[in-house]
């Protein structure tokens, strides 16, 4: 039995992992943990799963959640993932990071940090979005550079960081692919008389509402013609299932830092 620990017990995510964990095979939630302080902590984390009482209550000892467990996984904040992996690199334990947002100073004091321990940090953990990061590198080295490139994603009224981290994947796919540097090409904001689209740049748009789980779309466009790749996410559950399939992969890895892709053998 592979021991799974869930941090952001009592978030959106959280919940739904706590339900994938006690519906697979193989693994046992070893336990739950919140933030110091939060109304949830001493509750059973049954409750935000949706599943009645489990027998595991909501902690907020760190160090302790990581002892017991063989895996952590951890949808919450890049600040506080950050706080984890060092946790769990004391104590040699392996990781699986959902949080997104992350500066490229933070990803790579994580990539220092998973020299010690084997970690997943991917933003996003389905199936389908990850067959979409492997499509576009091709759709855009085969399109070259006559098409422009524009993402749009649209996410829930909660969310709380923009871009999405999966659409600035997207964009540093189809950077990588067009050779250029993702970070000089993105353009986030258009307003008022800002010129002519330059032949480089990435547009990348945001829209923020309701409910909406999760949608991404890049648009290649040419003159007189145009191919959209979207993905839909219906509901959080794919993203949960694929967490605790991360999970199950990484204990036992050499240390380093993997992705989705590794995890589903898209590489
Ligand atoms: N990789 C993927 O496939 C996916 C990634 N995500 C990402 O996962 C992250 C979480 O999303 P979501 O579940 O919607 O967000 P939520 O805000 O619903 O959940 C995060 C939870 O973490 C808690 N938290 C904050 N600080 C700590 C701490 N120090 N220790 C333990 N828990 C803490 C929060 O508590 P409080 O609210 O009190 O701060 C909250 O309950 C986001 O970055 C999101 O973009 C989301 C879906 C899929
Ligand atoms: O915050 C969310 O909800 C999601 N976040 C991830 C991201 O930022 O890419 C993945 C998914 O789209 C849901």
């Amino acid at each position: 039995m592979v021991k799974i620990a869930v941090c952001g017990a009592a978030g959106r995510m959280g919940g739904r992992i706590i339900a994938a964990v006690r519906e697979a095979d193989g693994v046992e939630l070893s336990g739950a943990l919140e933030r110091p302080g939060h109304p949830m902590v001493g509750q059973d984390a049954g409750f935000n799963a949706g599943l009645g009482a489990i027998g595991v209550a909501i902690s907020d000892d760190l160090n302790a959640l990581v002892a017991g467990c063989d895996v952590l996984i951890d949808f919450t904040t890049p600040k506080v993932s950050l706080k984890n992996l060092e946790a769990c690199a004391l104590k040699k334990k392996a990781i699986v990071i959902g949080s997104t947002g992350f500066t490229p100073e933070e990803r790579a004091l994580a990539a220092e940090l998973a020299k010690e321990i084997p970690a997943v940090l991917a933003p996003n953990m389905s199936v389908g979005v990850n067959v979409c990061f492997k499509i576009l590198k091709d759709i855009a080295q085969t399109l070259g550079d006559d098409f422009d490139v524009e993402i749009v994603e649209a996410h829930h009224k909660m969310k709380k960081d923009s871009p999405s981290g999966t659409a600035v994947r997207m964009g540093e796919v189809v950077a990588e692919a067009l050779g250029r540097d993702y970070n000089k090409v993105a353009n986030y904001h258009r307003e008022g008389i800002c010129g002519e689209r330059t032949k480089e740049e990435i547009g990348m748009q945001t829209v923020r509402g309701g409910d909406i789980v999760g949608e991404h779309t890049v648009y290649f466009i040419g003159m007189g013609e145009r191919i959209e790749l979207t993905h839909r996410a219906m509901s959080r559950d794919m993203f949960s299932r694929g967490s605790v399939r991360a999970a199950q992969w990484i204990v036992g890895k050499k240390p380093g830092l993997y992705d989705m892709q590794d995890v589903l053998g898209l590489k």
